[in-house]
């Protein structure tokens, strides 16, 4: 006999889970989600003249997400970060050897350094970082200058691509691993949610689509899951109570860490792998321009601070919060244009005042940002006014509690994958009855899409194997 399935979430591993069951027959299904709408850390919406990504934004190889869709003429690649251009807070456009130096050490910030348990990867990267470029310039006094400015737009970035609100909380080791190929492909149409439309076979041929309406119940919150006896019970905040044999669990680290949600607590072995487990933030900053300002040749704009410059903003703005003086608008640390939608920026700011800046009025969020640009880009660009902006809040949003799961500093073992010890069921004999999927269950491609649709499936199998 079939047996009965709850998986609490609808983001891409939750729905990469249900396809699955589904297609193996196993149509018993419910499908709890805390919002009104299906995808998760997938949120494309209308904006502008086309679509942007509040979420996720980019292919990252010729992984999964790759292969679902390598027929259907839908990526392409984006060649945003190929030519930036860095710009110092005087308003002088950097372009000299220095500045590519450290363009390439920050992209690479993750190769070469050494890497141990005792080690963060913001000390490990300092020690690169030391013996690299302030080595390379220590006897020219203008470049030397510049590039101890660079520390800050280094942490900045890798902050933005760890997710993490200080370089001192990443490991310096990691498990992750790129899949081949480009890393940074774009959607053509729309964004990142058809990668959904595809998954379900709504597109291309939508008379195929998977029935999935009947098994969703969106605005559902799940607050507790009971583990032991016959089936799982599943608690909604709604006051209703649902059994299934099996539950799979698919919510973020932050959403694992912040609410207690089984009944009995989970096992030592899987709160170890919780804790071991950064998941801070990022936002996305979101600029429509009905008039563009940029040239058509231009891709990405980097900012680099001059310190002085840093210690001195909350004299020329100063609403918003700030840490140590410093204003948070010193976090926006780069501009890419999105190239299905011509009239809009996006930007990237990240570091620890994310929570307080996430609970900005768009007024001054607005006016920051424009304070920034044109401070950067004034002299060399007629930058015009905005108008609408969108401003992501991951973390303040109880449903997440921020944006992508990284390794935490003091925990890194090369032979120890917590991912794993997180996928690890919680059982009833040998029975498997809550799984976990996520990103961050994902050994090697935690913090992605493609972890996350093939964390979903593994989990799929695992109940399909049981009912042969
Ligand atoms: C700003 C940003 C940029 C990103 N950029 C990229 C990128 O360019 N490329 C890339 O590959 N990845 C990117 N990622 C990461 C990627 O989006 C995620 O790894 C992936 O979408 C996670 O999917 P998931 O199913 O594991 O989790 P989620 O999408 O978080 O799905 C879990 C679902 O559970 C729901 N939920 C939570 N609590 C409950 C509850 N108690 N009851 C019921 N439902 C609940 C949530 O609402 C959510 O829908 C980005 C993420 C963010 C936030």
């Amino acid at each position: 006999e079939k047996p009965s399935v709850i998986i609490v979430g609808a983001g891409v591993s939750g729905i990469s889970a249900a396809v699955k069951l589904f297609e193996n027959g196993i149509a018993n299904l419910k499908i709890f989600e805390a919002e009104d709408r299906i995808g998760g850390r997938i949120h494309t919406v209308k904006f502008g003249d086309n679509f942007i990504d509040l979420g996720a934004q980019y292919c990252h190889g010729e992984n999964v997400v790759y292969d679902t869709v390598k027929d259907l003429d839908l990526l392409e690649h984006a060649q945003l970060f190929s030519t930036p251009k860095m710009y110092y807070s005087n308003g002088s456009h950097l372009d000299n050897q220095l500045t590519q130096d450290l363009q390439k050490v920050v992209s690479s910030y993750d190769h070469d350094i050494t890497r141990s348990k005792e080690l963060s990867l913001g000390d490990a990267f300092l020690k690169k970082y030391n013996s690299t470029i302030l080595e390379k310039y220590k006897n020219d006094p203008e470049n030397f200058k510049l590039a101890s400015d660079g520390l800050t737009f280094a942490h900045s970035t890798i902050l933005m691509h760890e997710g993490a609100f200080h370089w001192s909380r990443p490991a310096s080791g990691r498990h992750y691993k790129a899949v081949k190929g480009d890393q940074m492909m774009v959607w053509k149409q729309r964004g990142y949610d058809m990668i959904l439309d595809v998954l379900l076979k709504r597109y291309p041929d939508p008379s195929l689509k998977i029935p999935i309406e009947e098994k969703l119940f969106l605005n559902k919150r799940v607050t507790k899951i009971t583990w032991t006896g016959d089936k799982a019970s599943v608690k909604l905040s709604d006051g209703t109570s649902h059994e299934a044999d099996h539950v799979i669990f698919t919510p973020s680290v932050g959403v694992l860490t912040h609410d207690d949600l089984f009944e009995p607590v989970v096992p030592p072995r899987k709160q170890q792998a919780i804790k071991s487990m950064g998941f801070d933030g990022i936002i996305k900053l979101i600029l429509y321009f009905p008039e563009k300002w940029w040239h058509d040749s231009d891709s990405t704009f980097f900012f680099l601070w001059d310190r002085k410059d840093l210690e001195g903003i909350t004299k020329e703005f100063n609403e918003g919060p700030s840490k140590d003086g410093i204003s948070w608008v010193s976090n926006l640390v780069a501009l890419v244009k999105v190239p299905s939608n011509p009239h809009v920026l996006i930007g990237w700011v990240s570091g620890g005042l994310i929570p307080e800046m996430e609970k900005m009025s768009l007024d001054v969020v607005k006016k920051g940002s424009m304070f920034v640009i044109r401070k950067f880009l004034g002299r060399d660009y007629n930058v015009t006014e905005p108008g609408e902006v969108l401003w992501s809040d991951w973390h303040n949003n109880p449903n997440f509690r921020g944006t992508y799961s990284y390794e935490k500093n003091g925990y890194f073992e090369e032979e120890v994958h917590y991912q794993d010890h997180l996928a690890e069921p919680l059982t009833q004999g040998t029975t498997p009855v809550v799984l976990f999927a996520g990103e961050a269950t994902h050994p090697t491609h935690y913090s992605t899409v493609h972890g996350a649709i093939e964390s979903g499936r593994r989990e799929a199998d695992r109940i399909i194997a049981l009912y042969p």
